[in-house]
């Protein structure tokens, strides 16, 4: 079905780490293997429920945080959040179409910031959102929960969504990620590398776990199982 350009890359969510150690949990989940920091932006007002901004970010770089930060902005409007981000070391911003009035502009604001751009879409959001940026988008992000809170089941039709991303990417021409957010875990996420995606969020299962290092192995054991061709 797919056969991913790039490396399948786990990225734990913090939404479920120890806020109260954020600095030594987000080294601890990429000493584990963590590719790339998942990180949760909710403003009370596009969803319903409030987490961190920029200055968090900042703090973690200034930690010495240095794997991709890859922020999630469930916030409405984005633009000067977008801003705050690139000045705070964020490696890729992602927002959701329907949060911004100009999202040719806002995914352009990311890019001239040295950023990489995407789009994300809630269960219910149509693919169309992405037909007039697929020349532009560095990721795609399909939301496998409706947006705002950790801990959520997978919904399983989003199986079919990734499927018809990953044909859209295919046939874009371009190396475009397709991340996969919401209740994604060792016993679902090879079907959803099968469907065709190449980057995984994991918040509670990887953070509401003991042991993060035999959470990361257990999906990159699955991981390896795949069949993409
Ligand atoms: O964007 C999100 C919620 O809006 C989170 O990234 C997501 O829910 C991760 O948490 P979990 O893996 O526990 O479902
Ligand atoms: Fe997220």
């Amino acid at each position: 079905m797919n056969s991913p350009a790039r490396p399948y890359l786990i990225a734990p969510s913090i939404l479920s780490a120890d806020f109260a150690r954020l600095g030594e949990e987000v080294e601890k989940v990429i000493e584990s293997g963590a590719d790339v920091i998942h990180f949760d932006v909710m403003d009370n007002h596009y969803v319903p429920n409030l987490t961190f901004g920029s200055m968090i970010c900042k703090a973690l770089r200034d930690y010495g945080v240095e794997a991709p930060i890859d922020v999630h902005l469930m916030v409405s409007p984005v633009d000067s959040m977008i801003e705050q981000f690139l000045e705070a070391g964020a490696s890729i911003i992602t927002f959701h179409p329907e949060a911004s009035h100009h999202v040719d502009r806002s995914l352009q604001l990311i890019k001239d910031g040295g950023a990489e751009c995407g789009l994300v879409l809630n269960p219910a959001t149509s693919l169309h959102h992405l037909d007039c940026v697929m020349d532009k988008v560095d990721q795609i992000l399909l939301m496998s929960v409706n947006p705002g809170f950790g801990g959520q089941s997978f919904i399983d039709n989003t199986l079919d969504k990734i499927r018809q991303v990953r044909q859209r990417i295919i046939t874009s021409g371009r190396d475009i990620r397709l991340e996969v957010d919401g209740g994604v875990k060792a016993s679902n996420i090879r079907a959803i590398a099968e469907a065709g995606a190449d980057m995984f969020v994991a918040g509670s299962a990887i953070f509401n776990q003991k042991d993060y290092k035999a959470a990361i192995d257990e999906m990159r054991a699955e991981l390896a199982l795949a069949n993409n061709s």
